[in-house]
């Protein structure tokens, strides 16, 4: 009964995700003046395919997993976008993620539509040997409708590089050559790019420093708390630390841990394990409600969805809240922050990074030529800076919040892209 009940309402979370999603397209696409039919286009993905995934599992038994891979536009170019292996995936959240990385490729400018894909699975209980069964098996299920000119995968929530290597080397096989093209995040010998793995980090600093300057906050001895320590959360609170910012909070789905003099973040980064859990390592810790409400100059939430939300929003003690998590905060939470004179930025321009780096990978694997970690870095930074100031200034000018601001660009380029190709 209980997990029925979970079941449910995390059921109607996701509803409420894709129904908040669509009403700011909605509204983003009147504002601009474009006509209905532009917003019918865009509400749901073109393509949505679920698959069932056979795995022979270590105890000799074969177990049936679920996917899903979500292909919203293809009216830019290829869909692109990450797999998350979670045991609370569904349908309705992969769509919901899908329109948020059209959003995101757009408000970056990269030539994609958005796409993506989740499991149903918790890889923390899994071999090595069961997760790459798994891996493999969803990329045979879906090998007709992605490829590198079609829909590119990528990591997201408890995904990582061997993953995508493994991916790589299934849909190689299938194609019958080397195609390093069909996915990023790969490990660098497999065709990785330098400085994808913190990309996500590095986009969400680049953010934090320019939301700094708007607001006139000292990065140096500010407070950071990061919610979620896995890919983008433990590289960010290791950024800040680096950047002479004070992280006093950090958490994972375990747990959060508190110092207001600062966490040790390089022995956390040394002691937390490959799904980001390190607070089940200590005894005094405090949960990640409580942490969410402790006073601090920046929050980041880095974790999952639905963090915060109207009955938490009106306690956030922050100055600055940038998503890198997609969805951690409600609709009705982002009114209340913006009305308490909180600056959010949203998570389809601030964890951008990600595909950024993404794209610098497929372009480095189309054209077999690689750059260097310092020709990445350079490029990321110029296209972040690029794109939160045009949000920004979209948003002042129009005295709308950040939110609504970057859906405003991101929608642009697929409405533009969809009207010139007769579609609308
Ligand atoms: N990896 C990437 O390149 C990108 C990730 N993102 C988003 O960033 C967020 C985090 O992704 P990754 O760092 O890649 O995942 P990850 O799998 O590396 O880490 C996830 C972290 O969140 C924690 N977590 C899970 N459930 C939680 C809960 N209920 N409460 C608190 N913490 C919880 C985990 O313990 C772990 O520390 C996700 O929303 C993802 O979609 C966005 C853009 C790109
Ligand atoms: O790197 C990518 O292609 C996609 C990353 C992603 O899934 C995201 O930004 O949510």
């Amino acid at each position: 009964m209980v997990a029925q009940n979970s079941e449910d309402s995390k059921k109607e979370k996701d509803n409420n995700i894709l129904k908040s999603t669509q009403e700011v397209v909605q509204d983003a696409l009147g504002r601009l003046g474009y006509p209905d039919e532009a917003y019918e286009l865009m509400k749901e993905p073109v393509r949505m395919i679920t698959v069932r995934i056979p795995v022979r599992m270590d105890d000799g038994k074969v177990k049936v997993f679920t996917g899903y891979r979500a292909q919203h536009s293809d009216a830019v170019g290829p869909t692109k976008g990450g797999v998350r292996f979670h045991p609370d995936v569904t349908e309705t959240e992969v769509r919901a993620l899908s329109i948020w990385m059209t959003l995101k490729s757009g408000i970056v400018d990269l030539p994609y539509g958005g796409g993506k894909g989740g499991i149903i699975c918790d890889p923390r209980e899994m071999s090595f040997r069961e997760l790459e069964a798994l891996s493999r098996g969803y990329v045979r299920a879906l090998s007709q409708v992605v490829g590198p000119t079609k829909d590119i995968p990528a990591p997201d929530v408890f995904t990582n590089s061997q993953i995508m290597a493994w991916m790589m080397d299934e849909y190689s096989r299938i194609d019958e050559f080397n195609n390093p093209g069909f996915i990023t995040g790969k490990p660098i010998v497999l065709g990785g790019s330098h400085g994808r793995e913190t990309a996500t980090a590095k986009g969400v600093t680049i953010c934090i420093e320019e939301a700094c300057k708007k607001q006139g906050i000292e990065l140096q001895g500010a407070r950071v708390i990061v919610q979620g320590f896995g890919n983008a959360g433990s590289f960010l609170a290791k950024f800040m630390h680096d950047m002479g910012a004070k992280v006093i909070a950090i958490s994972d789905a375990e747990g959060a841990l508190h110092d207001p003099d600062g966490l040790d973040i390089e022995y956390l980064l040394d002691r937390r394990d490959s799904f980001g859990t390190v607070t089940n390592l200590f005894e005094d810790t405090i949960t990640n409600d409580e942490m969410l409400e402790l006073e601090t100059d920046i929050l980041v939430p880095a974790a999952i969805q639905n963090q915060i939300r109207e009955d938490n929003a009106h306690n956030i003690n922050a100055k600055i809240v940038v998503e890198a998590a997609n969805g951690p905060t409600t609709l009705e939470a982002t009114q209340i922050l913006t009305e308490r004179g909180i600056l959010l930025v949203p998570d389809v321009l601030a964890s951008s990074g990600g595909v950024t780096v993404s794209y610098f990978e497929w372009v480095q694997n189309n054209q077999g030529y690689y750059w260097k970690e310092e020709e990445v870095q350079e490029k990321l930074r110029e296209v972040l800076v690029k794109a939160f100031n045009n949000v920004y200034t979209t948003s002042q000018n129009r005295n709308i919040d950040m939110r609504l601001a970057a859906y405003m660009v991101g929608v642009r380029k697929m409405t533009e892209a969809a009207r010139f190709r007769g579609w609308i």
